[in-house]
Parts: structure tokens; sequence; C-alpha cells
């Protein structure tokens, strides 16, 4: 039985990674597959892992139609076993239903590897109906960690070096130190909730202790 399969984590946890190493399997055993992305953080149609893998992939538009695709494909005499659906938090929760139907009525595996929660640790619409939806809903092993040293559970926004909770649901971004107005820090939820990232932790850290006496 085909299965539908949410692999989630924080961002930098090794999802884009394991996408491609789960297509990289199925190939290597003659199955056929087609490879999904949404607003990769390259700006193109292509699946990028920060290890250095990357593998042109078809764009998801929120107006695509999976479904069609995948029918049109099969009437034209094409082989399909799985699909991979990176950045599957972006996708609509019609999209996801579409994924959905596919696996039950063509029998085709479905990997969807996302995001859970956004910036603002409200769920992504896609996600949220993969969660409703899927055969099964994993978490990645390895696991992303917060500056303090405990496991990452949340995506924060940085904007000019100032942790946000306020803006645009998307904003395409990526974890590194690389100066641009906006980035991401996985934290811990504690350290989100107080929207302690690294760099404020360490100039509150560097403020002198006020001595006892005046
Ligand atoms: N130089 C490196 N050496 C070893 N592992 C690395 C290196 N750079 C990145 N990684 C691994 O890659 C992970 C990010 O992978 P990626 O697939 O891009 O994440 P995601 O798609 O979840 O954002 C990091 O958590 C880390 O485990
Ligand atoms: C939290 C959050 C993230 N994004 C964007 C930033 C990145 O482009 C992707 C996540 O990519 P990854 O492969 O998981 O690192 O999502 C966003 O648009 N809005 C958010 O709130």
């Amino acid at each position: 039985m085909a299965e539908l399969t949410f692999w989630t984590g924080t961002m930098d946890a090794g999802k884009s990674t394991l996408a491609l190493q789960t297509n990289h399997n199925h190939a290597a055993r003659g199955r056929m597959g087609l490879i999904f992305t949404a607003h990769d953080r390259s700006g193109e149609a292509v699946v990028t892992s920060r290890l250095g893998l990357t593998h042109d992939a078809i764009e998801v538009t929120d107006d695509f139609d999976f479904w069609r695709h995948a029918v049109d494909a099969l009437t034209h005499g094409a082989r399909i076993d799985y699909l991979i659906c990176d950045e599957a938090q972006f996708y609509t929760p019609e999209q996801i239903e579409a994924l959905a139907k596919i696996v039950d009525e063509l029998q085709i595996d479905v990997f969807c590897f996302g995001i859970l929660t956004d910036f603002r640790t409200r769920l992504f619409p896609g996600a949220a109906r993969l969660v409703e939806l899927a055969d099964r809903t994993e978490v990645l092993q390895v696991e992303a960690l917060c500056w303090c040293g405990k496991r990452a559970t949340h995506n924060a926004r940085v904007e000019d070096g100032v942790m946000v909770t306020e803006g645009d649901q998307v904003v395409v971004g990526d974890t590194d130190d690389a100066p641009s107005a906006v980035s991401y820090e996985v934290l811990c939820r504690q350290h989100h909730r107080r929207r302690l990232t690294a760099a404020r932790a360490q100039s509150v850290s560097l403020v002198p202790e006020p001595l006892p006496f005046g």
C-alpha cells in the first residue's frame, strides 16, 4: 500500500538532505520518482541541501495541480512510483489533499518534507493539512540545537539583527550568519518566548553587573 509520509523538523534539521537521500535510495532500486519544491532558498526550481547536494525539481506554485500533473504523465505512458515534495509547508491545503488522493487512487508513495510552524509559532496551512492527512508524521532524528544547547523546536525570524514576531508568513531566508536583512535562527521554546537569540544573549551577558552599593 502506498503511503503519505510527512517528515518534519525545524529549519536546518536536515529535511532537504533526507529528501534527496530518499530519492537516491528509491532511484537506486529502479523506482521512478518526481521531485517538487516551492520557494527553495536558492531561488530556483531545485532542492538544495546545506550538505551540498542539489537536484532539479518542479516548482509548486499556488495554482499547481498535482493530480492533473500525475494523471497527464501517466496517460502519456510515464511510470511514477513516488513523489518527493520538499518545502511542503508552502503548499496549499488543496494541494496536500491532492497528494493524499494520489496516494489512495494511484498507489504512488508521497514523501513530504517541511517545517511545521512559522516564526510566530503558528502552523503553516500546508503543514497543518499534512498532519491531518498523513499516514505517518515523523520528526527528524538529527537535533538542531538552540544556542543554549537544548533541542531547537522553534524558528525565529531576525530582521536587521532583531527577532521579530510580526510580518508576512512567507519570507525566504537562511539560518547562516551571512549578512542579510532577513535571516532565521532555531531556538528552544523558552528562548523563543523570551526573544533571546544567540546575539542578544551574548550582548546581555556582556552588560557589566551593577555594583551592589551606590
Ligand atoms: N559542514 C557540515 N558538516 C556536517 N554537516 C553539516 C554541515 N553543514 C550542514 N550540515 C548538516 O546539514 C543540516 C542541514 O541540512 P538541510 O537538509 O539543508 O536542512 P533543512 O532542509 O532541514 O533546512 C544541518 O543540521 C547539519 O546537520
Ligand atoms: C520559519 C519560517 C521560514 N520561512 C522560510 C525560510 C526558508 O526559506 C524556508 C525553510 O527552509 P528550510 O529548508 O526548512 O531551512 O521557509 C518562512 O517563509 N516563514 C517562516 O516563518
